[in-house]
């Protein structure tokens, strides 16, 4: 039996408040990201936030903070529309880490994002990364995956991996295939600094179960979310989270005039750190980058306005007679073969 339609508020992250009829059926969707500390990351997500708003989002933009951000911080957070959500920490399982704790726990605690139960869907964006096409329509994708970016491995900081050692990389699998000797190669593996979810206390509940009996590896989270989703993960685009060493690593995949995400992940990238000295750093695609992302930080016209919708509204899936953007088809990215 349908449900009875109500009129509700509908608040956008570009600061319009629509009346509309809804069926108390649909779900609700947000952008979420994370914070921690007292440092500069803040300057990141209040980036992002006026990323979102530039593309004319039709969700907010939730802030998972550890009780270690300050007050000043949160009000900055709160001040660019953000919802601000502070979680409890979740410490790496015991005897396990002698160094770098603060580490896992950043990396680790991003899972109590699976707890926010009242979205139905969620697309995870790291602070260190820009939207400048908007993306609303990756909440459409089939429910039941985890969708995210193939990762690229040719990076020093793969240095640990076995297919750093052979020079593999799942961007370019045929360029030196993968030994029979050594195996299966390894399931595909996504960068998880964005991806397309759904929180669930049962799903939460089995990551921290399975996190305390896992050891941490050098990637932390992105590793065990790639273990956890093994058999749930679909590939999409990676216009969706530019990596950025793919400027330099596989050029060939990308077109860059078509990205709409871009992680500025590399070694001396953030772009409120950027000196241009790091090694890569003075590419003329990557001044570029960096200069566009300054550009959006700094449009004091893209700032939360006063009068827009206080950062308590909710925002509900919008009907699609109502979605302003045209929603392009995604097409995922087929495995690659193992020869
Ligand atoms: O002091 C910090 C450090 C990190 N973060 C948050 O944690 C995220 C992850 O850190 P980085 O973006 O600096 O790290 P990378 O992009 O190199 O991280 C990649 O690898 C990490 C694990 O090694 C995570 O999986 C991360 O999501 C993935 O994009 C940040 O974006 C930010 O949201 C903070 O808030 N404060
Ligand atoms: O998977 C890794 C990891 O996320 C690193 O932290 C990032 O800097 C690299 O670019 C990426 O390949
Ligand atoms: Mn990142």
């Amino acid at each position: 039996m349908a449900p009875p339609e109500v009129s509700v508020d509908v608040y956008t992250n570009t600061g319009g408040k629509l009346s509309t009829t809804l069926n108390p059926g649909y779900s609700k969707r947000a952008y979420v990201t994370f914070l921690a500390g007292t440092g500069d990351y803040v300057k990141g997500v209040v980036g992002l936030a006026k990323g979102l708003r530039k593309v004319k989002s039709a969700y907010r933009l939730v802030v998972a903070i550890l009780p270690d951000v300050p007050e000043e911080h949160r009000e900055i957070l709160r001040s660019q529309g953000c919802i601000v959500h502070e979680i409890e920490p979740i410490y790496p399982p015991e005897n396990h880490v002698q160094f770098a704790t603060a580490y896992y726990v950043i990396n680790y605690s991003k899972l109590r994002i699976w707890n926010f139960e009242e979205y139905s869907t969620m697309v995870y964006l790291d602070a260190d990364i820009q939207v400048f096409e908007n993306i609303d329509h990756l909440f459409d994708m089939a429910d039941g995956y985890f969708y995210a970016v193939m990762d690229c491995f040719c990076e020093k900081t793969w240095s640990h991996s076995a297919q750093y050692s052979i020079g593999y990389c799942q961007q370019c699998p045929e360029k030196v295939t993968w030994p029979a000797e050594m195996g299966s190669p390894p399931p595909l593996y996504f960068n998880a600094g964005m991806f397309v979810y759904e929180p669930s206390r049962l799903t939460y509940e089995s990551l921290l179960q399975t996190l305390r009996i896992t050891p941490p590896t050098p990637f932390a989270e992105q590793d065990f979310l790639n273990m956890f989703f093994q058999h749930k993960y679909k590939p999409i685009p990676p216009i969706y989270n530019l990596v950025l060493a793919m400027l330099w690593r596989h050029r060939e995949n990308i077109e860059l005039e078509k990205v709409k995400v871009v992680h500025y992940c590399a070694a001396g990238s953030k772009p409120w750190r950027y000196t241009g000295k790091e090694v890569n750093m003075d590419r003329e695609d990557i001044k570029m980058l960096v200069a566009k992302w300054w550009d959006v930080y700094n449009d004091e016209s893209l700032d939360f306005k006063a009068e827009d919708p206080s950062p308590e509204g909710e925002t509900f899936l919008m009907p699609s007679i109502m979605a302003s953007m045209p929603e392009p088809e995604i097409s995922y990215i087929p495995a690659p073969s193992a020869a």
